[in-house]
């Protein structure tokens, strides 16, 4: 078990590269299942929840090597087994593996995910898209058993713009015989990721980023080469981060048009932005407006930055309000930022948030983005070492955060306990 140190205080500076996105390596990853042969991803974060998803695949027969940021699967020699627990446990992407599974061999038998688990998290869309498809759907021994004998197109509404039922029903009708329509679809940028790579597999599919998505089912898919896009959510870290310790910051490898929410909610609070073509340069300032700020579905304000910002809106004059409409309950890391002396209070799916000075403490992360707050908090503490907990959360997304933010002039460092 490790601990995170932070001795706050200094503004960040320089440039720092930002990796592919946890979020699409997930989806890529067991994407490569439907493959008959070798898949080449480029561009992946080295973060354990991809660690965790090359021992999932390798359990289940596939080739799997690494080498720095590109892995080479080769799914030829896969089986379907059942995945009761363990590893599927241990990230809340393994529920790809039922759609990935489900298109290449007609079943699946897996836990229920793991992750993050700030809230219920339901996967009822995932299954009423399987089932569309022709799909039995039971309980085994607490597992989910889905069975196909044939999978056939269908139109399937979805009644939330949910990203992992979206590339589930995508993975799912990839192989299924004929049409299938998702209405409702969620347009999250992954989403379009794992598109491109299915149709370099030979999958046929149109809309991807919209809310109509059209899938034409194909006999078989090949192996191919993808590199997968930056990571919006560790760019978005890495802004607010910026502006929170007054810093002066060069944040490179993003796409500026997946940033854009943050970008505008930034520079309304008064940081200065310049946007180039790969690159965003975010210079903090010495104060700063207070802002309201609503975390919503793509393009909206993303979710996975609400707890990060409110450790920037502690920084920030008078009160904001942090309202969070995709996930209603998502403040697990309230009471550590209460513990560094900020003024929250939580009431019903808002935080309310007064400016305030941070001291140093010792703090728990509860899940990936509450440890990403608490780094940020940490970092605008001017004296005083704040000691945070729950580790393994912060390194399930965030690729080489200490050395990153280290060679940002940060004082950061990991310890043993
Ligand atoms: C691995 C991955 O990509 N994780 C991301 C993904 O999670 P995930 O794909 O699990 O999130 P969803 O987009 O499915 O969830 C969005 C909303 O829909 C609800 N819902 C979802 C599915 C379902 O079957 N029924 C249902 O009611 C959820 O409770 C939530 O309120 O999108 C979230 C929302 O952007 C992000 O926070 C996560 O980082
Ligand atoms: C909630 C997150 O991840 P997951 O869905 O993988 O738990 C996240 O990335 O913030």
């Amino acid at each position: 078990m490790e601990k995170l140190l932070v001795s706050g205080g200094r503004p960040l500076h320089g440039t720092v590269q930002i990796s592919g996105a946890k979020n699409s390596a997930v989806a890529l990853i067991p994407a490569a299942i439907l493959a008959e042969s070798e898949v080449v991803l480029d561009n992946l974060p080295n973060i354990s929840d991809v660690a965790t998803y090359a021992e999932i695949l390798t359990e289940l027969g596939g080739d799997v090597e690494r080498s720095d940021s590109t892995m080479i699967i080769n799914p030829k020699d896969m089986i379907s087994f059942p995945m009761h627990n363990g590893l599927v446990k241990k990230l809340r992407a393994s529920y790809y593996l039922m759609g990935a599974l489900l298109g290449r061999f007609g079943e699946a038998i897996i836990g229920m995910p793991g992750g993050c688990s700030f809230e219920p998290r339901p996967i009822d869309q995932h299954i009423k898209g399987f089932e569309a498809l022709g799909a039995t759907v039971s309980n085994d021994h607490g597992s989910m058993h889905i069975y196909a004998k044939e999978l056939r197109g269908a139109k399937i509404y979805l009644d939330v713009s949910s990203v992992g039922a979206t590339i589930n029903i995508m993975l799912a009708a990839s192989r299924a015989k004929g049409l299938t329509v998702i209405e409702n679809a969620a347009k999250e940028p992954e989403i379009i990721d794992v598109a491109t790579l299915l149709n370099a597999m030979g999958a046929k599919i149109k809309g991807a980023g919209t809310e109509t998505i059209r899938i034409e089912g194909v006999e078989s898919l090949h192996g191919c080469r993808h590199s997968i896009i930056p990571d919006r959510i560790q760019a978005g870290t890495y802004m607010i981060a910026a502006a929170a310790t007054r810093g002066d910051l060069i944040i490179d490898n993003v796409i500026p048009k997946h940033m854009e929410a943050l970008t505008a909610k930034l520079e309304e609070m008064g940081v200065e932005i310049q946007e180039f073509d790969e690159s965003i340069r975010v210079i903090g300032k010495p104060q700063y407006e207070h802002a309201d700020v609503k975390a919503l579905i793509y393009p909206g304000f993303a979710t996975d930055l609400q707890s990060p910002m409110a450790s920037l809106l502690t920084q920030a004059q008078g009160v904001s309000m942090l309202t969070d409409y995709v996930y209603s309950n998502r403040f697990k890391y309230v009471p550590e930022l209460l513990r560094m002396g900020a003024k929250i209070r939580v009431e019903g799916r808002s935080a309310i948030i007064e400016g305030s000075k941070l001291n140093a403490a010792k703090v728990r992360a509860s899940d990936l983005r509450a440890g990403a707050a608490l780094v940020i908090a940490g970092l605008t503490v001017e004296n005083g070492i704040t000691e945070i907990s729950g580790v393994e959360y912060i390194d399930r997304g965030y690729d080489q955060l200490v050395e990153k933010l280290q060679q940002l002039g940060a004082e950061v460092w990991r310890q043993s306990v």
